[in-house]
């Protein structure tokens, strides 16, 4: 049970001293000095915290327990200077928040010489724990007393709070201020902290951070070096070997058995099914920029976004040398994410969305080479060619493609618009057998090429 005793006199636990405001790296705080009934000095850092408003929204709080070695001397034997930076990035993001610096806390409460003792133990093989109980001091002597008249002071009963130690809430919580909410401090961990970290996961019950699935590794632009289930290894054997290149040039075509993406009628959609759509949307998420030509877009009004798996959107590009594509197609009136309007230099081009950038290429070429080195240029490193027909076909024949996703349906059209047609070869021999591989999405097969 966490008590706090009232300054002699006054029964008052802090006294709030002095307001000023710190510009910092992250923005500029509201800050607050304190002085504990027993002399510690405190501040706290906010942000939108008003003392004749009470915030409609919990504010986000982080108490940070004072350590001069991680915080002030840019220590990698605890994790607390970056998660001090974290938590003011974070607070100055959300525009809503308290840091309170918590002073009387360095070493867990036993002070930093006791600390630097701790330390010589643990350099010895004893972990965190046991070195504070060797020296005689519990293995958290912290009290939240102070830091909770802090947030009373500001006016905030109500808090989220930023921390992995569940010890903190229940402190804060026999003080009489109601955590709505408590996430984990999650940052990269520096390499001298893993047995301390490890230790305090084990044996102070603090929260480990939710291991990264296989496809938020690869998002993440990781390949995962095991797998725990069929579907993660099959996500990893399949999209391991194009996140392992930032900048490659891949596409993917749906077509019938016979050769066709649609019908005469122009009728394509639901061609391919779930798995392959699925495939498809996994490309987008992997891609910096999914490149279309007009043709698609006049036809089709597709989007072009990321929505049957997790994972960002990619930049859209539409290669339309006469800007003939229709001034309310999705992907010039939805902001969703931003699109690269590529033109010929006499195209007539209307006003365009905020999320519109419309580039002029010097001719109405667009060789493939020149539309990637234009994309490279914008900092787009992986691009997907998603259609149609003759967009991919034109990029497999200039020799742009490392990676060519064919999904074949069981379905004969007998007519429509052509898929991939690429240049003839005159003899069997002269098509180039480029490596391959076969997945099967449900009822269609989809054959990925290694083009380069
Ligand atoms: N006694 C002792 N204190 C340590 C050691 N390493 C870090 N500290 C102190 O631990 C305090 C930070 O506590 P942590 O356990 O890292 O984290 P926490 O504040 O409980 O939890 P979070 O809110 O998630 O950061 C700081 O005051 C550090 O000075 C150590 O090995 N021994
Ligand atoms: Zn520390």
């Amino acid at each position: 049970m966490v008590t706090a005793s009232p300054t002699p006199g006054t029964g008052e636990v802090v006294e709030r001293v002095v307001e000023t405001v710190l510009p910092t790296r992250h923005g500029t705080f509201r800050m607050v000095g304190y002085l504990g009934y027993d002399g510690t000095e405190h501040v706290a850092l906010s942000v939108g915290v008003h003392d004749d408003a009470v915030p409609d929204v919990p504010p986000l709080v982080r108490l940070h327990s004072e350590c001069l070695t991680g915080d002030g001397l840019g220590s990698w034997r605890c994790d607390c200077g970056v998660q001090l930076d974290a938590a003011l990035a974070r607070i100055a993001g959300e525009g809503l928040g308290v840091l309170v610096y918590v002073r009387g806390h360095e070493g867990r409460g036993i002070g930093l010489l006791e600390k630097l003792k701790a330390y010589r133990l643990q350099d010895a093989g004893v972990d965190t724990v046991d070195a504070n109980l060797a020296l005689g001091h519990p293995s958290d002597a912290r009290d939240y007393g102070q830091a909770a008249a802090i947030l009373a002071d500001l006016g905030l009963p109500r808090i989220r709070l930023m921390s992995s130690n569940p010890g903190k809430e229940e402190a804060l919580a026999a003080l009489g201020i109601q955590v709505v909410e408590r996430t984990g401090m999650f940052v990269p961990e520096p390499p001298d902290s893993v047995f301390y970290l490890h230790t305090k996961r084990a044996r102070m019950r603090h929260d480990a951070p939710p291991e990264a699935s296989v496809w938020q590794e690869l998002l993440d632009g990781r390949v995962p070096v095991s797998a725990s289930s069929s579907e993660d290894l099959q996500l990893v054997e399949r999209y391991g070997p194009l996140v392992a290149q930032p900048t490659a040039v891949v596409a993917q075509m749906a077509q019938s058995l016979d050769g066709f993406i649609a019908t005469r009628s122009g009728d394509g959609a639901g061609l391919s099914g779930a798995a392959d759509h699925e495939h498809l949307h996994r490309l987008r998420a992997l891609v910096d920029a999914v490149v279309v030509g007009a043709g698609t877009v006049v036809a089709d009004d597709p989007q072009l976004t990321v929505r049957e798996v997790s994972g960002p959107h990619p930049t859209r590009v539409v290669l339309d040398p006469h800007a003939r594509v229709p001034h309310d197609a999705t992907v010039l009136v939805e902001a969703t994410s931003p699109t690269l309007w590529l033109v010929g230099p006499d195209a007539q081009v209307p006003g365009v969305a905020d999320h519109v950038t419309v580039l002029r290429l010097p001719t109405t070429d667009f060789a493939p080479a020149e539309v990637v080195a234009t994309l490279r240029a914008r900092g787009l490193g992986r691009v997907l060619v998603e259609g149609g027909g003759r967009t991919v076909s034109r990029f497999a024949d200039a020799g742009e493609l490392d990676r060519l996703y064919v999904t074949t349906v069981p379905v004969l059209l007998g007519d429509g618009v052509p898929g991939l047609r690429v240049q003839p070869a005159s003899q069997i021999g002269d098509a180039p057998r480029h490596p391959s591989r076969r997945f099967v999405l449900g009822d269609d097969v989809c054959t990925e090429l290694v083009m380069r």
